[in-house]
């Protein structure tokens, strides 16, 4: 083990364990403390949401409250790992909520595979939260989880690895075009991954301008081809092409977007690329290709990752924490597309009115404290003007 997983893990193991804790909001001091707290005064709120839900947000923490939920089936990039080994990352992602939104989060590893009865679980818990952020569930079955928990709950459920992910990469994809003086309709795209997080990122690319025609994705097996038998949500990205492979698509491409796994793009592949490539190797924790390799052989290219100890971090905590927030806030019962959109150009534009802003600096940092009065205002307005706010 090298001194940084050593570190790692120490970090983790430092007393009291983990990354979260519940704190209590209300003085629990006295007797008379206590009557209030609990019997019989607890009783009295109880009373007031049973005649009326909405009062839940005024005498409970759920207006709040985020529950973190996963299966553990595509954690990070490190696959199907389980529930109980993706609770690190989910606690994670509660902090992230406290540090960036002051949103209280709670993480839930639940161990359920099959679809359906993972639905019911959730629709179930539901009650107890303002929002659900569903994380690292494998597709293609989290596209029909979230859709189906979408349609039912009145809050927001929200895939962060499709949405969020899609977001950040949106903003960064138009500041890098910006950049390198090219426009979405022209660029050519590759995409290693077809799950999640790409399937998501993909649809956004279209939406900002690129051309379906001009995007070619790799699963595992290859080069997605009208030739190839495909899932529904593949087939849609199917080429009609003879190529087959990652090394035959990318001659000439601008933009390699990367959500599958270490080790997939070479420094071969990079050679074939357009001029000042635009490289986004977003696999977590394990890029596509580490960018000094990247560099190496493309020194003009944009390069980006999700990690923390690189410059040009995509990664989707960038996003997440302010539109739950605002969402919270405006009491919308659905993060729709228009809030989505919003908070891309809000992301993008905060880069560009950095002083760092430029090949280095494509999206602002994790921990850039304008995020939060930039964005949730932004989000806000969307969702008023959308029509799904609802305070
Ligand atoms: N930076 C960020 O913000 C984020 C990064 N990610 C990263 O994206 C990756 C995928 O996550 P997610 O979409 O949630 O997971 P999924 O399990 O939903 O999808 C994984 C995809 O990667 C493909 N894949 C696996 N190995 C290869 C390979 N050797 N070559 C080409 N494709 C391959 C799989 O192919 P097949 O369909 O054939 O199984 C599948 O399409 C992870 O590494 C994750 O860390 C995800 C979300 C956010
Ligand atoms: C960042 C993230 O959500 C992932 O890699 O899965
Ligand atoms: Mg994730």
């Amino acid at each position: 083990m090298n001194q940084f997983e050593q570190e790692a893990l120490a970090y983790h193991a430092a007393a009291p364990a983990g990354k979260v804790a519940l704190q209590i909001t209300k003085d629990v001091n006295t007797a008379a403390d206590l009557a209030l707290a609990y019997s019989p005064g607890v009783a009295v709120p109880c009373l007031a949401i049973r005649d009326n839900p909405e009062a839940a947000l005024k005498y409970t923490a759920k207006g709040n409250l985020v529950a973190v939920i996963t299966n553990g089936t595509a954690v990070l990039g490190l696959g199907d790992i389980g529930a109980l080994a993706a609770k690190p990352v989910m606690e994670g992602k509660a902090v992230l909520f406290k540090k960036f939104a002051n949103i209280d989060a709670v993480d839930l590893e639940i161990d359920e595979r099959d679809p359906d009865k993972l639905v019911e679980i959730i629709a179930a818990l539901h009650p107890s939260f303002g929002g659900i952020n569903l994380e690292d569930i494998k597709a293609p079955e989290c596209f029909e989880i979230e859709r189906r928990l979408n349609e039912r709950l009145p809050i927001p459920v929200f895939h962060d690895d499709q949405h969020g992910t899609a977001i950040v990469v949106g903003a960064g994809l138009l500041n890098a075009l910006a950049l390198t003086g090219r426009q979405a309709s022209d660029i050519r795209v590759v995409c290693s991954g077809a799950g999640a997080a790409a399937m998501a990122c993909l649809e956004m690319l279209v939406q900002l301008g690129v051309r379906r025609e001009q995007i070619y994705v790799c699963d595992s097996k290859g080069l997605l081809t009208t030739r190839r038998s495909l899932s529904a949500e593949k087939e849609v990205w199917a080429q009609d092409t003879e190529l087959h492979t990652l090394a035959q698509a990318i001659v000439g491409a601008d933009v390699f977007l990367g959500l599958s796994g270490p080790g997939v793009l070479t420094q071969t592949d990079v050679m074939q690329m357009a001029d000042e490539p635009i490289i986004f190797t977003l696999a977590n924790p394990e890029p596509e290709l580490r960018p000094e390799l990247v560099r190496e052989v493309a020194p003009r290219a944009i390069i980006a990752t999700g990690r923390s100890d690189y410059p040009n971090q995509i990664n989707n905590a960038l996003c997440f924490p302010y539109l739950f927030r605002a969402a919270l806030d405006c009491g919308a019962r659905t993060i729709n597309q228009a809030m989505k959109l919003a908070c891309v150009r809000a992301i993008a534009e905060l880069a560009r009115n950095s002083p760092e802003f430029g090949p280095g600096a494509i999206v602002p940092e994790l921990l850039d404290p304008r995020l939060l009065a930039t964005v949730c205002p932004a989000v806000v307005a969307a969702a008023r003007a959308s029509g799904v706010a609802h305070r």
